[in-house]
């Protein structure tokens, strides 16, 4: 690459988050002049290190325990099913790097300027460059926008900077399968890896620091995936606050110490306690771009941050942190910066699962939030094994429930545990989107034997 100074461009995209690279690679196809900066990771957290390679091993353990149940099925295998670390990684790598390179092809196609490097403002809508190649550039957007993601967070742990810990990234290089593993945090990845790793065989414990896991779920919601938990052989300890972390000579174990003083150990531990915005080194404030006291990038409902033509999306500037939001910001983006279009991020109704198996499904509001918000509520539950495709599929373990305003028979939300629960969330999505009644979605006519079919049951217990 040349030594340039000062180029202008249409756009310019720091960081290729999912918001930034589907707005980057949109308005160069529509001929905009863009130049999009990443420092090391092509398309993004997302596809590299996040949702896809987690998802892909989530697949495995489910093929795992699939073929441990197959007997009960009438299929016969020969011997112990197992895990082959080697292969599971080059089977995780496969799907990461068919994404990547896709992503490298699809940002040259789109006829945008990617650069592979590292961007710091030194001004208003101005960037320089440090390319991976050692170049250095200098640009400048009409509009600009941040996208720069979290980072795993680091909690204020004595001892933890020695005693070599993994995260949500290190831990997916897969060097080992520990034979135990402490896990420090039950939010979304505590549980997604404390599920995994216990159907690889990894005996682990799940330290939570709060009373239940999921902090943002129904206390019940959030019981019934620690019983899930445990029936997989994982210890869940609630209300375990870590307070110093080390590592025995030589490559020891690591031992945590609880507030409480006692002494938790095994081969690993993965820390999963939050993520952090990635905005150190950025030089927002030389742009005119303010945080918030969380260190987030401050930004108004059309993702506008205090400097002129400065917008940011994603995990950086405080939206929901999933790909999806990512995505949706996108959406918010491209209709304003192509006409100032009126959406805006204020009251989207943000889906997630949970990738434990079987998985967790939310939408709307939970129980405790939709009374809090004074709402006459009734809620509505169904056990997975009344579902007759769950029988099919010989899996029936979790519990449906589903939370509707007593006065309208709006649905208000639901958190569905469950066999394809992440599939079947989308229905009662479109259902609240749609301001359905309860009713019609229990009289709606729903192909039989499906988990969807579910929907008609769960809400017939309302009558
Ligand atoms: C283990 C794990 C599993 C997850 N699973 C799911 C899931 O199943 N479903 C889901 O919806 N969400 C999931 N998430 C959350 C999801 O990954 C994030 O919400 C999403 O990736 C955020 O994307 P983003 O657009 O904010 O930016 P990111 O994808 O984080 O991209 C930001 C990019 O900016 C780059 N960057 C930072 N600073 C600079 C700089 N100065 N110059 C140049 N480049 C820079 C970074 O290298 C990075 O590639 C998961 C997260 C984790 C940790
Ligand atoms: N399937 C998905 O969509 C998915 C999967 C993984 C991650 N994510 C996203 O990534 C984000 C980060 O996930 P996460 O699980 O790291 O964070 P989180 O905030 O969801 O959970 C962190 C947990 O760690 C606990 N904790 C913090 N300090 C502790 C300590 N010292 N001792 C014991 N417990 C402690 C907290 O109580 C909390 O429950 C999530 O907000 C989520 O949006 C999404």
């Amino acid at each position: 690459m040349n030594e340039k100074a000062g180029e202008d461009v249409d756009l310019l995209v720091v960081g290729d988050g999912k918001a930034g690279k589907s707005l980057a690679m949109d308005r160069a196809k529509a001929g905009w002049s863009v130049v999009m900066v990443e420092r090391d990771k092509i398309g993004g957290t997302c596809i590299n290190v996040a949702c896809i390679p987690t998802k892909t091993l989530v697949g495995s353990a489910r093929a795992l325990l699939t073929v441990r149940h197959a007997g009960e099925m009438g299929v016969e295998i020969d011997g112990e099913p197992a895990i082959d670390l080697g292969r599971l990684r080059a089977h995780k790598e496969g799907v990461v790097g068919g994404m990547v390179s896709a992503h490298a092809k699809m940002f040259a196609d789109s006829g945008m300027d990617f650069i592979l490097g590292t961007a710091r403002f030194v001004g208003e809508r101005t960037v320089e460059i440090r390319a991976n190649d050692g170049a250095t550039r200098t640009v400048r957007g009409r509009d600009v926008v941040v996208n720069t993601g979290t980072t795993p967070a680091v909690p204020a742990l004595a001892g933890i900077a020695e005693a070599e810990v993994w995260n949500s990234e290190t831990i997916l290089h897969l060097e080992r399968l520990p034979e135990t593993m402490l896990i420090l945090g039950g939010g979304y990845v505590g549980c997604e890896f404390a599920s995994m790793f216990a159907l690889f065989g990894t005996r682990v414990t799940l330290l939570q620091g709060g009373d239940q896991l999921l902090p943002r779920e129904d206390p019940d919601v959030a019981g019934q995936v620690a019983d899930i938990l445990t029936d997989q052989g994982v210890d869940v300890r609630l209300g375990a606050r870590a307070n110093a972390v080390r590592r025995e000579p030589g490559h020891g174990e690591v031992v945590v110490t609880l507030a409480d003083g006692s002494d938790v150990r095994a081969q690993e531990l993965l820390v999963a306690t939050g993520r952090t915005p990635v905005t150190a080194g950025l030089g927002l404030d030389t742009a005119g771009v303010e945080l918030t006291d969380r260190g987030f990038v401050a930004v108004d409902d059309h993702l506008r941050t205090t400097a002129d033509h400065v917008w940011a999306a994603g995990d950086v500037a405080g939206s929901p942190q999933f790909t999806h939001a990512s995505w949706n910001d996108f959406r918010v983006l491209r209709a304003i910066l192509t006409g100032g279009d009126a959406t805006t991020t204020t009251g989207r109704l943000v889906p997630y699962t949970v990738f434990i198996t079987p998985e967790l499904a939310r939408v709307g509001l939970t129980e405790t939030e939709a009374r809090d918000r004074g709402h006459d509520v009734r809620v509505a539950r169904l056990p997975v094994s009344a579902i007759p495709r769950a029988k099919t599929i010989h899996d029936t373990v979790g519990t449906w429930k589903a939370v509707v305003d007593a006065e309208t028979d709006q649905i208000l939300g639901a958190a569905l545990l469950g066999r394809n629960a992440g599939e079947v969330i989308t229905a009662l999505q479109m259902a609240i989107l749609g301001r359905l009644p309860y009713r019609q979605v229990r009289d709606a006519v729903i192909t039989h034997p499906t988990m969807g079919e579910g929907l008609n049951l769960l809400f017939d217990a309302l009558n």
